[in-house]
Order: structure tokens, then sequence, then C-alpha cells
């Protein structure tokens, strides 16, 4: 069986985060693992608290994790400060860690900030340059780029400024846009558009997540990127799909697309 590490921070509420990631690399397929960067006291309506890991004790995890069960990919999500960032870049580098899929978390979905804006500088100069893609949504990618995102065309034009700072891929995410659900793959000099289906379902949380841990898990079983990245939109569209409705906010998806209803 293949193996996934996800690095991120805990949602106790199950929606998105750590909970999410492992939900989904089980029905990807994949044996999951996870180091925690934060527990976050959060449910569909906010996010209520958030207590960091000690930079120590996430890199005595690290060390657990890659001494022992080598992982075939890694999914990096919450990382709230510049110190854990710099632990978690010497630690990938220490073990030659691969296929990295990194989701660079700054907002939640409810609007609670979940990266120190002073972190955004160190993500870029440590953790980009490891990774094999980055996920950024809309607002992420604006901030990252300086750029205005109102349409396809400044959609290609930050993908493409992502691409060109970091010669990294890059998957810009169109979920925030209200007309469809197109997400822009840019790799190897282009862009490929993946047009989505836009599902009509307010339950979002953690569509982000799962789709980054998606992708980690695919690439780990040993799909091409593109792919990996086709593969997982469609288990997240079927996610949405399934039309799971809990919670007093934008509620979580059903992971196991409707198989335990
Ligand atoms: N209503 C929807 N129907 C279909 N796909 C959607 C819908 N909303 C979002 N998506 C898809 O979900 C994925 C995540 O997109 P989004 O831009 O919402 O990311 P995000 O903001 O990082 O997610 P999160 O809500 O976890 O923060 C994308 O593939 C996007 O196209
Ligand atoms: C621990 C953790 N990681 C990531 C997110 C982003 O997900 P969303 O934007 O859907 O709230 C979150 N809310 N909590």
């Amino acid at each position: 069986m293949k193996t996934v590490l996800t690095i991120a921070g805990s949602d106790c509420s199950g929606g998105a985060g750590i909970q999410a990631d492992i939900k989904t690399m089980i029905m990807n397929g994949v044996y999951a693992m996870s180091a925690i960067t934060a527990l976050t006291a959060q449910n569909t309506t906010g996010v209520y608290g958030i207590q960091e890991t000690s930079p120590e004790f996430l890199d005595n995890q690290l060390d657990c994790i890659f001494t022992d069960i080598f992982p075939d990919a890694v999914k990096i999500g919450m990382l709230s400060s510049a110190e854990i960032m710099h632990h978690v870049a010497v630690k990938l580098q220490q073990y030659h860690a691969h296929h990295i899929v990194l989701d660079p978390v700054m907002i939640s979905t409810s609007g609670h900030r979940l990266m120190d804006k002073d972190a955004e500088q160190t993500l870029q100069k440590e953790l980009f340059p490891l990774a094999e893609i980055i996920t950024p949504n809309i607002p992420e990618a604006e901030a990252l780029t300086g750029l205005q995102i109102t349409n396809a065309d400044s959609m290609e034009e930050a993908a493409h400024k992502l691409y060109e700072s970091f010669h990294i891929s890059v998957l810009l995410k169109g979920g925030h846009r209200i007309n469809d659900a197109n997400d822009l793959l840019y790799t190897n000099g282009h862009g490929i558009w993946l047009h989505g289906e836009r599902i009509n379902n307010p339950n979002t949380h953690g569509t982000g997540c799962t789709l980054s841990s998606a992708i980690a898990s695919n690439l780990a079983r040993g799909f091409s990127l593109e792919d990996s990245v086709r593969r997982s939109k469609q288990y997240l569209t079927d996610a949405l799909k399934a039309q799971l409705d809990l919670g007093h906010g934008s509620g979580p998806l059903d992971h196991t697309l409707g198989k335990t209803q």
C-alpha cells in the first residue's frame, strides 16, 4: 500500500484540516499519516481558537514518521507561523521527501486568519521550492502575486506569474467564482483548464484540504500530475454531490461519497 503524510492543522469538527485529509486519503486508496502543526477549536460556523504545536514536538512527529514509514507523497496544509514553516522545510530536506503538494492555507472560508501575515515570505522562500505543486485559491493567489483576479484571463496571468516565479506547477482553484467550478492547472509552461461542474451545495468546508490530499494520494499511487489533479477534482465533485448537510454553518463534505447513507 502506498503511504501519504499530511502536515497540517487539526479541525476538531472534522470537516477540514487533518481530519478531512485522512478521510480523503483512505477513500483514495492510500495509507494515511499525520503530523499536526496546530490544534484548532472550530466548527462549521467559525474558528474559535488556535493552539500551535511547539516546533520541537513537530520535529519529533516528523522524525517518527520519516524514520519508520516513509511517505510516498506529502500534503502540506495549515502552517501558522514562520518558525513552524522553517522546521517543516528543514525536515523535508533532511529526509529527501518527494511528491510534495502544498496548499497555502491563509484564511479559512469563515474568514479567520490561519497563517501569520508575516509568514507569507517564509512560505514562499523556504517551502515553495520544495513543492511539486501549490494549490492556491483566488484570494491566496492574489496575496501571492499582488494581482487582482476577476476572470479567466487574470487567473491565467496569476498562475503564469506563480509558475515563472517559483518554477513549480500551480493549480489555481476557481471555487470562489460563483458561476462555475473551473480550475487552472499550470504545468510545463502552459495552462490546462479543468472544467468542473458547479454543484448547488452550500456545504463546502474543507474543499481545498480534500482536493490537495486527493492529489497527494494519486501522486503516491503513481499517476501523472495531470491525471492526479483530474481524478482528485472528480472525487471532490462526487463528495459535494453526496449533499451531506451537517452543522449550522458551511458544513463538511461527505468523504464517503454517500456510500454509508
Ligand atoms: N459548489 C462547487 N461545486 C463544484 N466544485 C466546487 C464548488 N465549490 C468549490 N469547488 C471546487 O472545490 C475546489 C476547492 O476550491 P476553492 O476555490 O473553494 O478552494 P479553497 O478556498 O481553498 O477551499 P476551502 O473552502 O477548503 O478553503 C476547486 O476544485 C473548486 O473548483
Ligand atoms: C485546520 C484547518 N486547516 C485548513 C482549513 C481551511 O479550510 P476551509 O477554508 O474550508 O475553512 C481550516 N478551516 N482548518
